[in-house]
């Protein structure tokens, strides 16, 4: 844990934030503070910035204005400070389906320059806390979607990141393989005290998971907050679903763009 005087310092604290990509404003002046230790969710439909603060957050864009400290350091002056720091499990492909799982895991230790005395006790440790410790010299190919993405976020933690970014860790998963992913995200946060900001379109995940959830709309932060004091400042009945349409005026199904929508469904289907 990050402190200063005894003062507990913020995983990740945004100030301003803005990117823009020509006229659009894709992220639009976006100040959040999440607490170390806490599992933080980004929410929004497609397109409403959601997956463009976390690629500043973890030093893939510049931002055009504003600022963000993670773990403790600015992500413009301090970049490599920051990647040392950080795990990122995108949501597009990470993983090689022509290894095994040990394979691909002990590639992203000598990436992160994990010590070569340690690899093993870590590739074995991340594979047990995901669940995949029989399945380590299967061919990832003959996995299922979930044991995919429970592989790739192992390969995301091999370096004990103190925060980890998940972008659409469940998307494409059936019910049962994302409760799984949830539980062993639980599990992760547990095990290593790691912070964990993630985006996703469903509010049953981020109601179960989530200490604490930021509805983002074109571009803008419209409610952060528990999803408890969110759901009670629309009424005593409300889920988050009514939360979310109450702050974005839309259901999760709409919004975003054509492009947005067809790269939603391409990692939906390359997982399924
Ligand atoms: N490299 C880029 N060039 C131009 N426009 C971009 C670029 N990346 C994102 N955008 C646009 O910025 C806006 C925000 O996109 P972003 O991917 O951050 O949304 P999102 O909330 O993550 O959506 P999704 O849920 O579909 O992942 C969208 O209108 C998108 O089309």
């Amino acid at each position: 844990m990050t402190t200063t005087g005894g003062q507990t310092v913020p995983a990740i604290e945004t100030f301003g934030l803005v990117r823009r990509f020509g006229s659009l404003v894709a992220v639009d002046r976006v100040s959040l503070s999440v607490r170390t230790g806490s599992i933080f969710g980004l929410l929004g439909p497609n397109g409403a910035g959601k997956s463009t603060t976390i690629k500043m957050l973890t030093t893939l864009l510049p931002p055009t204005e504003g600022g963000a400290k993670v773990a403790g350091f600015d992500v413009v002056r301090r970049p490599r400070e920051v990647r040392r720091r950080i795990g990122y499990v995108p949501q597009l492909l990470s993983a090689d389906g022509a290894l095994t799982g040990y394979e691909n895991l002990l590639i992203f230790a000598k990436l992160y320059g994990v010590p070569r005395s340690q690899r093993e006790p870590r590739i074995w440790q991340a594979l047990a806390l995901m669940g995949l410790a029989d399945a380590a010299h299967a061919l990832v190919r003959q996995y299922s979607g979930g044991m995919i993405r429970r592989l790739e976020i192992a390969q995301a933690v091999l370096h004990r990141p103190a925060v980890l970014f998940m972008d659409e860790p469940t998307v494409g998963l059936d019910p049962v393989a994302r409760r799984a992913v949830w539980e062993h995200v639980r599990q992760l946060r547990q095990h290593f005290g790691a912070t964990i900001l993630l985006t996703t379109h469903y509010m049953d995940e981020a109601d179960e998971l989530c200490d604490e959830v930021a509805i983002m709309h074109r571009g803008r932060v419209a409610a952060v907050g528990t999803p408890a004091e969110l759901k009670a400042a629309i009424g005593p009945e409300a889920t988050l679903d009514d939360v979310f349409v109450h702050h974005t005026g839309s259901s999760i199904e709409t919004g975003g763009s054509y492009r947005d929508a067809l790269r939603t469904r391409r990692t939906a289907r390359r997982l399924g």
